[in-house]
């Protein structure tokens, strides 16, 4: 099949220190890669690489095939054009990505307001179609209201709507799913994995949680310390992992961390 998105050794520079070794990967249409690993492994620095909304101080190095066109080679107002439409992203902090004070309906509406041509009351009803299919509507959440006035999991879910209103090529979604409840959770699978099927959406998914990679993902990718230590089709990382921090991975989500000794943190040493 043909890659939508093609990663070649694509490594990014922090202010001081390297956070990503080089990573090469393929999204394929309708299909899902996870990217797992621990807390500041590097997973939010590749999808903001991927997004090209690196932090300032950042440099990415390698290439980003999308369509023929090296994504790391594109000035601000091509990346402009290229975001919300062909790639969407939702992040792991709703608070922050969202406009604390405009009213969500006018936030979900922005993608169509900026990539087509669509009419006023066109635009209108997408919106509404994309509140229903989000779960808004059915949780009684009004356009009028404002991020302050949901819930963690409602942000959350405007922020679905908003990256799939443009039916993206690709989807990267951050975590998207740890605020919600497991009902809501797999409401919001249900309806990623109807996009990939429906529309070809490939997805990069970044999550801690190995049962959800596991559920859904096609192929996963694993990160330690920026660099990637595993990757292959889901069945084979899970049922035969050949790293041993993967193994120690699934060894503390599948035993719990509470039966898996830990080395503890300095910060949390007994002073001696
Ligand atoms: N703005 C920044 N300036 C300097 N270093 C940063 C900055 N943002 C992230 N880092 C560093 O980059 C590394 C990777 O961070 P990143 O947020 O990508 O990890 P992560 O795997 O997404 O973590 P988490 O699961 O906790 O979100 C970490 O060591 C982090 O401290």
């Amino acid at each position: 099949m043909t890659a939508v998105l093609h990663v070649r050794a694509l490594d990014v520079q922090g202010p001081a220190r390297p956070i990503l070794h080089p990573l090469s990967f393929i999204l394929e249409p309708g299909k899902i890669l996870a990217v797992t690993g621990e807390s500041g492994s590097g997973k939010s620095t590749l999808a903001l690489a991927l997004m090209g909304l690196l932090p300032p101080g950042f440099q990415a190095r390698g290439q980003i095939d999308f369509e023929g066109t090296d994504l790391l080679a594109l000035s601000e107002p091509e990346w402009c054009r290229i975001r919300g439409r062909k790639l969407g992203m939702v992040f792991q902090e709703p608070m922050t990505a969202l406009n604390p004070t405009r009213r969500i309906g006018a936030q979900i509406a922005d993608p169509f307001r900026l990539h087509t041509p669509l009419t006023r009351p066109r635009i209108h009803a997408e919106t509404r179609v994309l509140m229903e299919q989000t779960g808004l509507l059915d949780a009684g959440v009004s356009e009028r209201a404002y991020p302050h006035q949901l819930s963690g999991g409602q942000r959350q879910r405007v922020l679905l709507a908003m990256a799939l209103a443009c039916q993206p090529s690709i989807l990267i979604a951050d975590e998207f799913t740890t605020a919600l409840d497991a009902r809501t959770q797999s409401a919001m699978m249900a309806l990623v994995t109807r996009y990939c099927e429906t529309h070809g959406m490939a997805v990069l998914m970044i999550s801690h949680d190995l049962g959800l990679v596991r559920r859904h993902a096609d192929q996963v990718l694993v990160l330690k310390d920026g660099a990637c230590v595993e990757q292959g089709p889901t069945a084979s990382v899970f049922d035969a992992p050949a790293h041993p921090y993967i193994q120690a991975l699934l060894a503390m989500s599948l035993h719990g961390a509470a039966r898996t000794p830990l080395t503890p943190l300095p910060v949390f040493r007994a002073p001696a």
